[in-house]
C-alpha cells in the first residue's frame, strides 16, 4: 500500500511566541500540519508540497542585520503563502514595500479598521477587533499589494495581492483575542489554498500506518516504551503498520515512582498483545549520576544512557534498524530550535547522543498532548492509559534539584505516592493535568516530639495545561492539601516540612528542573 497523498500546510517558524499556536488551529481546521525552522531548504519544503505556507511571527527586526530571512524564489512557487507579524513585515521588505519602528507601539487588543469588499477579511465587521504585538510596522506596501486593513498606528494592517496569492496580516489570527481569527485562518486554508479539510485523527492514524510500513517494509523496529501516554500510542500505532516486527523495550532507570516498574509491566504483558523486554538498568544509571548535580547535564546523561541501553537490547533482539520514541512537539521546541531558544533538553531530544546508530521514528513529533490523547481515544487505548498524567522521562532525577541519590530517590517516591494517593483520592486525578512531589534539597528546621529536627523539605507541585506549553498552578482545596502534608510529615522518615508551589508556566516550568 502506498502512503496516501495527504493535504498539508507549512508553518515557517521565525521564532514567535505563537507559532505553535498557527500549526494548531490550522489542524483544529482540519488540515494537517508541520512547522519547519525559517531556513528549511527550498527543495525540502517543495518537496512537502504544501497547499500553503505560513510565515510565524518573531522577535527580529526584519531591517536588522542578521534578521531571518527566507529565499526570495518562494514567492514564485505559485503556492499561496499568508505572513503574520514579523512575517508580513518580511514579505512587505522582500518584495519591496517599506518597512520602519513605529513610533508607538501596539500590544494587545487593537480596533481594526477594515476596508470593504471580499477576500481574506471577509469575515470580519467594518471595525473589528485584533490583537497585536508589535514594534515595527509596513509603511507601504509592495507593488502590486492593495490594503485590506489599518488601524491607528498601522497604516497597513494588512494586505494582499490576490493575482500571486500572496497575503499578510500584522495582527495575529491564531490567538483567541482576535475574535475572527480562526474564520480567517479558514478562509485562507480553504478559499485561497483549496484545501478540502480531510485532516481528522481518524486520517491521521491510516496516514502515519502507512508511512512507517512503507519506511519500514520487513525490517525490525524497537520501541522506546515508558508506559506514558506518548510512547504507549506511538508502540500501538507502529504495531498496527508492522505487527511482531515491533519489540517494545521498558527500561527501569531507578528513576520512577513507587510501583510504576511492576504496573507498567504487569499492564503491558496482561492487557497487550505486544513483546516486552523489560530491562533493570537502574546501577548503572545512578552510577553514572553519581556526582552531578547540573540539571542540563543530568538530563544529557540520561539520553545516552537511555539510547546505550536500547542499542545494546537493539543488538541482543538481532537486526534492528529502527527505534520508536513518543516524542512530541513540545519536547522539539523545549529543547531548542534553529529559532527557539533551549529552554531544558529532553532526553528523547537535546539529550540524545551524536554517535547514534538506530534511525527513529516519531509519529507523534508533530502534535501536542491532547492531540496525542485523541488519537489513543481513536485507537480504542484503555482511558487509564490515555487520561494517564505525564510523567517525563528522565524521572524523578528532574524532580531531586541538585545530585541523585538511592536514599532521596526513596524519599521522594514515597512522598510522592502520599501526594497521587491523595489526590486520586478526591476525585482531582482526571480534573488535574500533573500533580506530584519535588525533593528541592532543601534542609529546614524542625521539632518533632519535642525533639529538634535537621530535616528534608518537600515541595507539592500540580498545574492545570493543555498541551504542557504553557500551564496555572492547581488550586487544591485546602482540606486535601493538609491530608498530604500531614501524612508525608508522620509517614515519611526524613522530611519534616511541606511547601506548596504557587507558580504558574511561564515563567517557571512545570518540572523543577
Ligand atoms: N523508562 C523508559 N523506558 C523506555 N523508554 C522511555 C522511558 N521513559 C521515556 N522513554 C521514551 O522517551 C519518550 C519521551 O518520554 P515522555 O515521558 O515524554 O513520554 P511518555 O512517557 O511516553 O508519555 P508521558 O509524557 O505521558 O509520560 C517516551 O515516549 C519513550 O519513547
Ligand atoms: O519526555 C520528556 N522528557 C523530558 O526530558 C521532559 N522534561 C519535562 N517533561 C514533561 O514535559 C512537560 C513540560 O515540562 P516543563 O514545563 O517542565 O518543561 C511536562 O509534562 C513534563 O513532565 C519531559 N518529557
Ligand atoms: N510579533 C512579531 O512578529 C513582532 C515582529 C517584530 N519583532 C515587531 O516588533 O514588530
Ligand atoms: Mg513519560
Amino acid at each position: 500500500m502506498s502512503v496516501p497523498e495527504r493535504e498539508m500546510v507549512v508553518v515557517l517558524d521565525f521564532g514567535g511566541q505563537y507559532s505553535q499556536l498557527i500549526a494548531r488551529r490550522i489542524r483544529e481546521g482540519h488540515v494537517f500540519c508541520e512547522m519547519l525552522p525559517f531556513n528549511t531548504p527550498l527543495a525540502e519544503l517543495k518537496a512537502k508540497k504544501p497547499r500553503g505556507i505560513i510565515f510565524s511571527g518573531g522577535p527580529s527586526s526584519v531591517y536588522q542585520q542578521g534578521a531571518p530571512v527566507v529565499d526570495k524564489a518562494i514567492y514564485e512557487l505559485n503556492i499561496p503563502i499568508l505572513g503574520i507579524c514579523y512575517g508580513m513585515q518580511l514579505m512587505a521588505l522582500q518584495l519591496g514595500g517599506e518597512v520602519n519602528r513605529a513610533n508607538r507601539h501596539e500590544y494587545g487588543k487593537t480596533e481594526l479598521e477594515v476596508m470593504p469588499g471580499d477576500g481574506l477579511l471577509c469575515c470580519m465587521s467594518e471595525r473589528d477587533q485584533c490583537w497585536m504585538s508589535h514594534g515595527d510596522l509596513v509603511e507601504s506596501p509592495p507593488p502590486g499589494f492593495s490594503i485590506l486593513a489599518r488601524t491607528g498606528q498601522a497604516p497597513v494592517a494588512a494586505m494582499a495581492d490576490k493575482d500571486r496569492g500572496l497575503y499578510a496580516v500584522q495582527f495575529h489570527p491564531e490567538v483567541v483575542h482576535t475574535p475572527r481569527g480562526q474564520d480567517i485562518l479558514h478562509y485562507f486554508l480553504y478559499d485561497i489554498c483549496g484545501c478540502t479539510g480531510s485532516w481528522t485523527m481518524g486520517s491521521f492514524i491510516e496516514h502515519t500506518v502507512a508511512e512507517i510500513k512503507e519506511e519500514v517494509g520487513n525490517r525490525r523496529v524497537l520501541c522506546a516504551l515508558s508506559g506514558g501516554v506518548d510512547s504507549s500510542v506511538s508502540a500501538v500505532l507502529v504495531h498496527r503498520a508492522i505487527g511482531d516486527q515491533l519489540t517494545c523495550v521498558f527500561v527501569n532507570h531507578g528513576l520512577l515512582r513507587k510501583g510504576e516498574a511492576e504496573a507498567v509491566q504487569q499492564f503491558f504483558r496482561d492487557g497487550f498483545n505486544i513483546n516486552l523486554i523489560y530491562v533493570d538498568a537502574s546501577q548503572r544509571f545512578l552510577n553514572k549520576l553519581q556526582g552531578v548535580a547540573d540539571p542540563e547535564r543530568k538530563r544529557k546523561i540520561i539520553g545516552e544512557e537511555f539510547i546505550r541501553v536500547f542499542e545494546e537490547e537493539a543488538a541482543k533482539v538481532g537486526e534492528i534498524d529502527f527505534l520508536v520514541q513518543g516524542t512530541l512537539y513540545p519536547d522539539v521546541v523545549e529543547s531548542g530550535t534553529a529559532t527557539a531558544a533551549v529552554i531544558k533538553s529532553h532526553h528523547n531530544v537535546g539529550g540524545l547522543p551524536e554517535d547514534m546508530r538506530l534511525s527513529l521514528i516519531e509519529p507523534l513529533r508533530w502534535l501536542f498532548k491532547d492531540e496525542v490523547r485523541q488519537v489513543g481515544e481513536e485507537l480504542g487505548m484503555p482511558t487509564d492509559i490515555v487520561w494517564r498524567q505525564p510523567f517525563p522521562g528522565p524521572g524523578l532525577a528532574v524532580r531531586i534539584l541538585g545530585e541523585v541519590s538511592p536514599e532521596k530517590i526513596a524519599l521522594l517516591q514515597e512522598a510522592d505516592a502520599i501526594v497521587t494517593g491523595e489526590i486520586a483520592r478526591a476525585g482531582l486525578d482526571r480534573e488535574i493535568w500533573q500533580y506530584f512531589a519535588v525533593l528541592p534539597n532543601l534542609y529546614s528546621v524542625g521539632v518533632m516530639g519535642d525533639e529538634r529536627t535537621y530535616a528534608h523539605t518537600v515541595a507539592i507541585r500540580a498545574v492545570h495545561s493543555h498541551d504542557g506549553m504553557t500551564a496555572d498552578w492547581a488550586k487544591i482545596p485546602y482540606d486535601v492539601l493538609e491530608r498530604i502534608s500531614n501524612r508525608i510529615v508522620n509517614e515519611v522518615k526524613g522530611i519534616n516540612r511541606v511547601v506548596y508551589d504557587i507558580t504558574s508556566k511561564p515563567p517557571a516550568t512545570i518540572e523543577w528542573e
